[in-house]
């Protein structure tokens, strides 16, 4: 099955706890929560809501950003940016138990987080999104493909998770670089039936 992260979002018809609720219905195994510009309590209190819907569904519950407050709840891990805490850092506070993943738009990004610690990057964007404001430079399939080969040369074996924009259409060729998973949130947000549409996305023969 495709390793599938769902990135939460709200919009005019879902919470972020109706987003995520909705990927965890659908199968999906693992969930940040982000919820860019909420303050912290209100990033806790849905994180408090979430841990046992994740538990339920025996999916992985990482956090976008708040670095303190995945320790304070006990979540899986954290994702980080570039102007989140360092992954280093993160790694001290958190040790090994901790998910940490970092953000990468190039293959020097790459080698920073690898050497790091980090456990996955996410690389993106694919494309054009609106879900995140100040993008960098869109990679398309031949930005991943120059970057894993580049990964490959240089020895450096760690999950590549690719994000920005991605559909249902593009995901076999996006796979087919060589990353090991994709993270969505518009596409299944945008989708009809969102839960049959995460069902849909996992269930795309690799
Ligand atoms: C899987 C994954 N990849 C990249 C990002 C982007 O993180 P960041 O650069 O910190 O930007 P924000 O998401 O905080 O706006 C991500 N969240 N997840
Ligand atoms: C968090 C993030 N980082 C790079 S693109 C992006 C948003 C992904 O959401 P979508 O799948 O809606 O483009
Ligand atoms: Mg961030």
């Amino acid at each position: 099955m495709i390793s599938l992260q769902f990135i939460t979002h709200h919009t005019e018809k879902y919470s972020y706890l109706d987003s995520a609720r909705m990927a965890l219905e659908g199968g999906c195994k693992w969930i940040q929560l982000r919820m860019k510009e909420a303050p912290l309590e209100e990033v806790e209190a849905v994180a408090l809501q979430l841990k046992p819907m994740c538990k339920e569904h025996d999916a992985i519950l990482i956090l976008d950003d708040h670095v303190e407050l995945a320790q304070k709840l006990e979540v899986d891990g954290v994702h980080l940016g570039k102007t989140d805490m360092p992954v280093a850092e993160a790694r001290q506070l958190l040790g090994e138990a901790f998910i940490i993943g970092g953000t990468a738009n190039t293959f020097e990004d790459v080698e920073m987080h690898y050497r790091a610690g980090a456990d996955y990057v996410g690389i993106g964007p694919f494309r054009f999104t609106t879900t995140k404001k100040n993008l960098s430079p869109v990679l398309g399939i031949e930005g991943y493909t120059s970057i894993i080969s580049q990964m490959q040369q240089a020895g450096i074996q760690l999950p590549v998770v690719a994000i920005g924009g991605i559909t249902y259409q593009d995901i076999p060729d996006i796979m087919r670089t060589g990353v090991n998973g994709i993270a969505l949130s518009g596409t299944i947000l945008q989708a009809e039936n969102p839960v049959e549409e995460t069902t849909r996305i996992l269930s795309i023969p690799l």
